[in-house]
Formats: C-alpha cells, structure tokens, sequence
C-alpha cells in the first residue's frame, strides 16, 4: 500500500449508475503525484465519465473518488474545480473574452490583484509558446485550433492547481501540430510537475506521455500498468491496441499484392 501523500487521486470500489444501466463498474485505482495516468479506450467506454467523477461534475453511486486525501462528496465543489484544472477538445473558451481575459478567469474569481494577473497570463502564455505581446488581445475566433488548445492548457494552469484533466485535448488538431503539441506538453508536465490524468483512444498519444496507462472497457479497467507492460501484456484487448503502433509496412504491402 502506498503512502497516503503521495497519492492524488484514488478511486475506491467506485460504481455510477444512470437510470439503472452502470457507466462505470466497480473502478479501483490509484494516481500519484507527478504521474501522467493516460485513460486509453475506445469510444463509449467511460472515459469522460471517470473524469467527472473526479472534479465532482458527478459523484459515485457507490464507492469514493478521493482527490488530495479527501472524498470528492466531502469536497465543496468550487474549490475542487480550482484545485483541478480541466482541459477539453473544444476548449470551451469564452468567445467573447480576449485570450488574456480567458487565461485569468480563475485568477480574477479567487480575487488576485490586476497586476499579478496580467504578469500570470503573460507568464503562462510564454509558457506553453505564445507570444503575449501578439496573443494576449485576440478573441479565442482569431486563433488556429492549435493556438486555442495552448490557450486552454494555459488557462488550466493560471490558478496553479496540481492535479490537470485532460479529455481527448488535442483531438482535433492535425498530425503535425498535434505531435508538437504533444512533445511540447510532456515537457511542461515534467517541468511543472503536475499530476495528469490524460484521456484518449490514440495508443500513439498514450505511448508519448503516458508514466502509467489504464485500458477502460465497458466500464471497467481490463488492464492497468506501464508501456512496457502493456507492451507484452497477452490480453486480447491491449493487443487490439498495440497493433495500431506497428509502423506502416508499405514495402510488404506492396510485395503482398
Ligand atoms: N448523460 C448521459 N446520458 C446517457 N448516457 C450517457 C450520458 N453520459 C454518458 N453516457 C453513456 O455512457 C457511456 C460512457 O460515456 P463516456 O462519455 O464516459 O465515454 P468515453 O469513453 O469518454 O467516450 P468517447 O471516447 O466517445 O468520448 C456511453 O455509452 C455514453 O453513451
């Protein structure tokens, strides 16, 4: 058993049910500080589900999520979310806010000073590779998918929380950028830090950045390890996954036919 502080999310017997049919079955895991958990599986299988019972957007049917030490029921809701931060394949920026306003919301709702704001934004924006004097006054429309998707990571960051949710972030950006993205990510997360829980049903993804991966099937982990393990691992399913990273042999293929 690992010691408690060192763990920063921990799901214990954790079961959600809607309308009698169960999302997640029986879930048990545990996140420890610095790790990336990446959440692999294909769509449908509770993914975004077992996200949203960590940041209390739902709570447990029965079982606990217990995040820093404490059940997410014992948690007020508000200072969980700003304990966590949230990144999702839309964004979800405010249109109508510029990208420097975006970056500090959480800031300016725990009540920072102006000042310290706009050094915080300028500070994050460079951080994940935007120029502030070019960025910090656009709107989010104004912006590439990927310069939005640095703007969301930045924002997830502005108010430091530890703990950073990641749900299929970087899914709609095109190969190039996203494997950018991706490399530039890893380094933040090893500069900063950060636990991530990273959910995504590309293997490659998750060979990138994960330090532990979760297979989620119907609800449940059908397995759980390092790459290395899910590399030899013989389960049919964890299979089905490593052969989408066997390179593209078009030699054979070309021999094959
Ligand atoms: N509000 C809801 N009402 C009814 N069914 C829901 C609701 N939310 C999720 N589900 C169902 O729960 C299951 C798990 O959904 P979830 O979004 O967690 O999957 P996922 O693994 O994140 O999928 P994807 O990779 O496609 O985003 C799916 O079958 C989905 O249809």
């Amino acid at each position: 058993m690992s010691e408690v502080g060192q763990v920063a999310v921990k799901f214990w017997d954790v079961t959600y049910r809607l309308k009698q049919r169960a999302l997640i079955t029986q879930l048990n895991f545990e996140v420890h500080r610095g790790e990336i958990l990446v959440l692999l599986g294909r769509s449908g299988c509770g993914k975004t589900t077992t996200l949203k019972l960590i940041n209390r957007l739902l709570l447990p049917t029965s079982g606990e999520v217990w995040v820093e030490g404490k059940p997410t029921s014992h948690w007020n809701p508000i200072q969980l979310r700003r304990r966590v931060g949230y990144v999702i394949q839309e964004v979800g920026l405010f249109p109508h806010f510029t990208v420097a306003r975006n970056v500090g919301v959480v800031p300016a709702l725990e009540g920072w000073e102006r000042d310290r704001i706009s050094a915080r934004v300028k500070e994050l924006l460079e951080l994940v590779g935007l120029d502030a004097n070019h960025f910090a006054h656009r709107y989010p429309h104004e912006l590439s998918g990927g310069q939005r998707q640095r703007v969301g990571v930045a924002r997830a960051l502005a108010a430091d929380p530890p703990l950073l949710l990641m749900d299929e972030p970087f899914g709609a950006l095109d190969p190039i950028t996203r494997l950018e993205i991706q490399r530039e990510f890893r380094q933040l997360q090893q500069q900063l830090g950060k636990t991530v829980i990273f959910v995504t049903h590309d293997v490659q993804e998750a060979f990138l950045l994960a330090s532990k991966i979760g297979l989620m099937q119907e609800g449940q982990l059908s397995f759980w390890g390092t790459r290395e393990e899910f590399l030899r691992s013989p389960l049919p399913e964890v299979q089905a996954f490593t052969q989408c990273l066997q390179p593209f042999n078009t030699t054979s293929d070309r021999e094959a036919n």
